[in-house]
């Protein structure tokens, strides 16, 4: 990456584009601080161990760096507080402003940020620029929303009245998985700046590297100095950033086991949380389906991001008339997919994010197989045929076929390339079995039969619903879970009430009626 002042210097299309090319598999390497504070990047002022992140396609080390301790965390949040206090008093349309111009700088320099998100998160560069995509657009989406944010006014008897006031909450704080990196930390602080926040910002340790371009943006977008900061470590930095006395919101991606020790620490000091965590959703595909458009549904629901994402439709019910059919275009298909290096613009599938992950995605196939499950295809490692590639996470996309309610991999989230298909005969019996899970992350239904595809998504018991498709992410719509999935939401209008608080103010116009 180029250093800011030179980007600068460069005409608009060769400062999105110069970056990139540096940029190539197997190559690249960090030296740059990854801590953003005050509208810099900086080494932290106290280290609390380190941590290395890999470029999973190689398996190289690309950035060896400190974990901050409780002084800089501290720093990071006394320099948000500063910040909060400038930003908190511009109007929303000045704040949408500046989120406004951010979000053009990401459009432009899009190329740039998707290829360091491959070469840190390992899914491919196609997919990586819908995830740029779908950030630029949130931050447009609440820039938008920032100047019509507004209370109420109320009349009372007498003249007299009241009002209310949506108002900041203060500094929030920001917790990031690594399968959407930059996604997450713009899904995250779009709307929490809109509302008048500052955010300190933690990504996964894994995925340490797009947060900061993200808060260098924002800082050339003009945004003050300490509105968006960057803290790098991993539950004991998420830790120290979550007790903090001046940190007013945690907003919370992970897993399950993590967001109940979150809201643990939230409850302790009467902070809201947001939780967007793990699932295991049912993607239902009744007999009087489109077949061509389920087949591709299925895919989208189970193999984006090498099948790490939260809300992967990984229980499969396909009703019993058409299940052969379907499996056999499910299985060719996926043995279609392309696997290899994923800045290459025909590969489809990347390797997952590292070695002990994949190690686990690949045990979920072993145990499946003792219970009874059939390998249909892939859920064994892949080696490209490219020699740099010979140390990367790879594995085959897997469909498992036979698979039964009771066994591990359809119970549990596996997050990796494994699609579990179960057959089911009514509507009634799939309805409960689809329900039958602690998870209620995302669920979905392939009919051509309108009132059944509205009946069943009403008792479908979770927080993102698709009705013919599938893992579309359209930023005017909320995203969240029911049951252990979480609560609070991310994008859509209502997230503006998840990041702001509701003041009432009674206005006497009379006299005092005193009781006393
Ligand atoms: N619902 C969603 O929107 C969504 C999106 C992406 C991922 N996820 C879920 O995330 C999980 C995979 O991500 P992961 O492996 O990074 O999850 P994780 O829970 O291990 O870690 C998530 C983040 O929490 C931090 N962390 C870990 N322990 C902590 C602690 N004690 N205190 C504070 N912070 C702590 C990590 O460093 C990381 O930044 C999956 O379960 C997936 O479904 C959910
Ligand atoms: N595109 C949204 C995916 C978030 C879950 O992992």
């Amino acid at each position: 990456m180029l250093p800011r002042a030179g980007r600068a210097a460069l005409p608009p299309l060769l400062r999105s584009l110069r970056p990139a090319a540096a940029m190539s598999t197997g190559s690249f390497l960090v030296s740059q601080p990854l801590n953003y504070r005050g509208g810099a990047r900086l080494q932290p002022a106290d280290a609390s161990g380190s941590e290395t992140a890999f470029e999973p396609a190689t398996g190289r080390v690309i950035a060896t760096f400190t974990c901050s301790g409780e002084k800089e965390v501290h720093l990071a949040v006394q320099d948000a507080k500063a910040a909060f206090k400038i930003w908190s008093q511009k109007s929303g349309l000045e704040r949408g402003r500046i989120l406004l111009e951010a979000a053009r700088i990401i459009r432009e320099r899009k190329e740039e940020i998707a290829t360091l998100e491959t070469i840190n998160n390992g899914k491919s560069i196609l997919e990586a620029r819908l995830d740029i995509d779908t950030s630029w657009q949130c931050l447009e989406y609440y820039a938008g929303l920032a100047g019509s944010l507004a209370g109420e006014h109320i009349q009372l008897p007498g003249g007299s009245f009241g009002y209310t006031r949506r108002e900041p909450l203060g500094v929030c704080v920001g917790i990031g998985a690594w399968n959407y990196p930059f996604q997450i930390a713009s899904w995250k602080s779009a709307p929490a700046l809109a509302c008048g926040n500052a955010m300190v910002f933690k990504p996964s340790p894994f995925t340490p590297l797009s947060a900061l371009l993200l808060a260098e943006i924002y800082t050339e977008a003009g945004a003050p100095p300490g509105l968006f900061n960057v803290v790098q470590g991993g539950a004991a930095t998420g830790q120290l950033l979550c007790e903090h006395r001046d940190v007013a919101k945690v907003s919370f991606t992970g897993s399950v086991p993590t967001g109940t020790k979150i809201m643990e620490m939230s409850a302790k000091g009467i902070k809201p949380v947001t939780l967007e965590l793990g699932g295991k959703s049912p993607l239902i595909i009744f007999e009087d389906c489109h077949l061509e458009n389920a087949v591709k549904g299925a895919l989208m629901a189970n193999f984006l991001t090498q099948g790490e994402v939260c809300c992967n439709g990984t229980r499969v019910f396909v009703q019993k008339k058409i299940l052969d059919k379907f499996t056999k275009q499910v299985v060719e298909q996926t043995q279609r997919i392309k696997i290899g290096d994923p800045l290459l613009e025909d590969t489809r599938m990347g390797p997952l994010i590292n070695r002990p992950h994949l190690e686990r995605v690949l045990g979920f196939v072993k145990v499946a197989k003792e219970q009874g499950a059939k390998v249909l295809c892939g859920g064994d490692p892949y080696v490209p045929e490219d020699p740099k590639l010979k140390n990367g996470f790879f594995m085959r996309p897997c469909v498992l076929g036979d698979c039964r309610d009771d066994m591990t991999c359809v119970k549990e989230e596996i997050f990796g390339p494994v699609m579990s298909i179960l057959s089911f005969d009514t509507e009634a019996e799939v309805l409960e079995r689809a329900n039958n899970t602690s998870f209620g992350l995302a669920a979905g239904v392939f009919t051509r039969d309108l009132q059944r595809a509205h009946r069943v998504v009403a008792e479908l018991q979770a927080g993102v619903c698709y009705i013919n498709n599938y893992n579309v992410s359209p930023v005017e719509l909320p995203f969240g879970g029911y049951k252990k999935s979480g609560f609070g939401r991310e994008n859509g209008r209502v997230t503006i009430e998840y990041y702001s608080q509701l003041k009432t103010v009674c206005v006497e116009m009379g006299d005092v009626e005193s009781a006393f």
